[in-house]
């Protein structure tokens, strides 16, 4: 199996244009690059943008989905697999262990969700996969910014905050997820 990447991004369709071509832009890099996608599995918004555009480039597309949202008609049935799980956090498990990176587009409280809990596990030394984000127009910089402030009062070790790569291109964001290099 190819090297799979995790995309957290919004499920709201409601997100300006340029987010849609970025999560578009992201999907088609993936596929470029030879590897599969691993996404919440949805049809909708930046998810459904991201997945559309792998396989157009020719990348399996693994989709992980909870089935209140199966029966809300918002998944993804061109994924070449779909995961239909009953819970949010059993989405989750399966996403984690399904891919060898991780990456979050810009999003609301479930792509924060799903981005803290990796972080999180990774800063803990629970996994050694790449945790980055990719935040081409600062829309996370405030709350970055905050995290900041959270290590200069001692709550975050400097090499918690490190852990995680932010980026601000596809290209540079593509290389953070990239398979680790042989020694
Ligand atoms: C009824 C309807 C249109 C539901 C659409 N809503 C959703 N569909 C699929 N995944 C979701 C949805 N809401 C949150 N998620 C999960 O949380 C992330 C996006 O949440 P948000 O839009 O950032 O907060 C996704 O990566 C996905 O895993």
């Amino acid at each position: 199996m190819s090297h799979a990447v995790c995309v957290y991004c919004a499920s709201n369709s409601g997100v300006p244009r340029h987010y849609l071509d970025l999560a578009d832009d992201v999907g088609a890099g993936l596929a470029a690059r030879g590897w599969s996608l691993v996404w919440g599995g949805a049809s909708v918004a930046m998810m459904g943008a991201v997945s559309r555009a792998a396989r157009r480039g020719g990348a399996h597309t693994l989709g992980v989905i909870p089935q209140g949202l199966v029966d809300l008609e918002v998944a993804d049935p061109g994924a070449d697999e779909l995961v239909v799980v009953d819970t949010m956090r059993e989405r989750k498990r399966v996403m984690d262990e399904r891919a060898q990176a991780f990456l979050a587009l810009p999003g609301g409280l479930g792509t924060l969700e799903e981005l803290f809990e990796v972080w999180t596990a990774g800063y803990l030394r629970m996994h050694a996969k790449p945790v980055v984000v990719l935040d081409p127009d600062d829309h996370y910089a405030g709350l970055l910014e905050w995290c900041r402030s959270l290590a200069a009062k001692g709550f975050v070790s400097p090499e918690s905050l490190d852990f995680l790569r932010v980026t601000r291109d596809v290209e540079e964001a593509l290389d953070a997820v990239a398979p680790a290099q042989p020694v």
